[in-house]
């Protein structure tokens, strides 16, 4: 790609690079007026311009984050953003060049694993990225959905106004933690960006918070009321998140008690999700679909297989294949006392995608291997595998809630 140079882009280039991406998805640019949010989510060496002469062409971004992964460690997390390839560059190498300087780079920096949103789920398997974990979205009936008389109301829920939210909701987040594996520390920038996005979107957005029965604050949830027509709105669920499976099922006690509602669409929930559980009748709530979520790709194996705790069975050794990173592509050993390179022969053979795939407990190995995305040979392989599916299944399904 000799015509093209990537640089690191600093405060002179963020209009452009925000016009530049915005255009991608066909979208219109941030307007002026909002730049000034969007500035901490341009974090100095984290975004990257790919230039055509002095035009930029390209964007690859990341925030500064940490992921929990199984066992409660919470590595370092370059949160992968903002990629973009001007229409008319696309399909010569572009993004291909951006990626080999954004994983690079976020190694250098000391990230150990880097994850994204996926616009289309054919672009980044090939750099590394496999499917971590997934959502469910659904549909709440709010004329037929009520919580069981027997879960009796807990504390209350108020309306806060948007100045409120904006000093509360990071703090309440940091408070709530990060409660299960796959979930996300949430960068400030992040903040401002959701902040701009609110400027963009129809209906009116509204911010709900939950205080216990001692008046802490222990959950809230971000929505949106859409009309199309008549008295009644679509509320659209974008943020919900609590301390505790209580907070978070008073919050969905206020959501479906309020009046003039059609329809309430939650459409990033965990697959776990019991909301059903506590109705009268469970089928006030429809699953609408289930799509990938996290797309996860590991940047230093050793330091994310050693981070992460494993179920009870006897060792596996992996050789993986990392040809983007081949400082990582050798042998592994994982074992219910944790994960170090070996020089042993080798049970099973994945690439650096399907490993990502499996690191949060999302899928298991078998299943993998079943498509050919794991190899192993012979009998001892196929045992190993049995107790590779014993080493990295989780008790509960991975879920992150935060979108970027
Ligand atoms: C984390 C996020 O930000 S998600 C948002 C991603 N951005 C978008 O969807 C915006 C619209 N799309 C784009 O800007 C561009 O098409 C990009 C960024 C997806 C791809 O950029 P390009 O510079 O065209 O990619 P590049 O030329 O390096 O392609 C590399 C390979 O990926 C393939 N590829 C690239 N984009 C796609 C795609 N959308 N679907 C399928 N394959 C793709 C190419 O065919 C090529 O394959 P090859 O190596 O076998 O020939």
């Amino acid at each position: 790609m000799p015509d093209y140079q990537i640089r690191t882009l600093d405060d002179a280039d963020i209009a452009a690079a925000d016009a530049l991406f915005l255009g991608t998805l066909h979208l219109p640019p941030t307007a002026a007026e909002q730049l000034d949010n969007l500035r901490p989510s341009y974090v100095p060496g984290r975004a990257l311009g790919a230039f055509d002469g002095d035009e930029l062409v390209g964007t690859a971004m990341s925030y500064p984050s940490a992921l929990a992964v199984p066992g409660g460690a919470v590595p370092r997390m370059g949160a992968v953003s903002r990629i973009g390839v001007r229409a008319d560059h696309t399909r010569r190498g572009i993004l291909t060049a951006l990626q080999r300087r954004q994983l690079s780079s976020l190694v250098e920096q000391g990230d150990v694993i880097a994850t994204l949103r996926a616009s289309e789920a054919t672009i980044y398997g090939r750099f590394g990225y496999g499917v971590a974990e997934r959502v469910r979205s659904i549909t709440v009936n709010p004329s037929t959905a009520e919580i069981r008389p027997d879960l009796p109301r807990v504390g209350r829920t108020r309306l806060i106004d948007a100045a409120e939210a904006e000093t509360l909701l990071p703090a309440l987040y940091e408070q709530i933690g990060l409660r299960r594996p796959g979930m996300m520390t949430r960068p400030a920038g992040l903040w401002g960006i959701w902040r701009v996005r609110e400027t963009k979107l129809d209906g009116l957005a509204r911010t709900a918070v939950h205080t216990n029965a001692d008046g802490v604050a222990d959950g809230f949830v971000t929505y949106r009321a859409v009309k199309s027509g008549g008295f009644r709105a679509e509320l659209r669920v974008e943020d919900l998140h609590g301390a505790t499976p209580t907070a978070i099922r008073e919050l969905w006690r206020f959501l479906i008690g309020l009046d003039l509602t059609a329809v309430i669409k939650a459409g990033s929930q965990p697959l776990d999700d019991p909301l059903e559980w506590s109705l009268v009748d469970r089928r006030a709530v429809g699953v609408d679909g289930v799509t990938d979520s996290t797309w996860l790709r590991l940047l230093d194996v050793s330091a994310a297989l050693a981070a992460r705790s494993y179920g009870d069975a006897e060792p596996v050794v992996i050789e993986l294949v990392d040809d983007l990173l081949p400082a990582n592509t050798g042998r592994y050993r994982v074992g219910a006392d944790g994960a170090r390179r070996t020089e042993a022969t080798a049970d099973l053979v994945m690439g650096v995608a399907a490993l990502g795939a499996l690191y949060l407990g999302d899928v298991a190995p078998s299943t993998l291997a079943e498509n050919g995305l794991i190899t192993w040979s012979g009998e001892p392989g196929q045992a190993a595998l049995g107790r590779a599916d014993r080493l990295f299944r989780t008790p509960t399904p991975p879920y992150c809630g935060t979108f970027f």
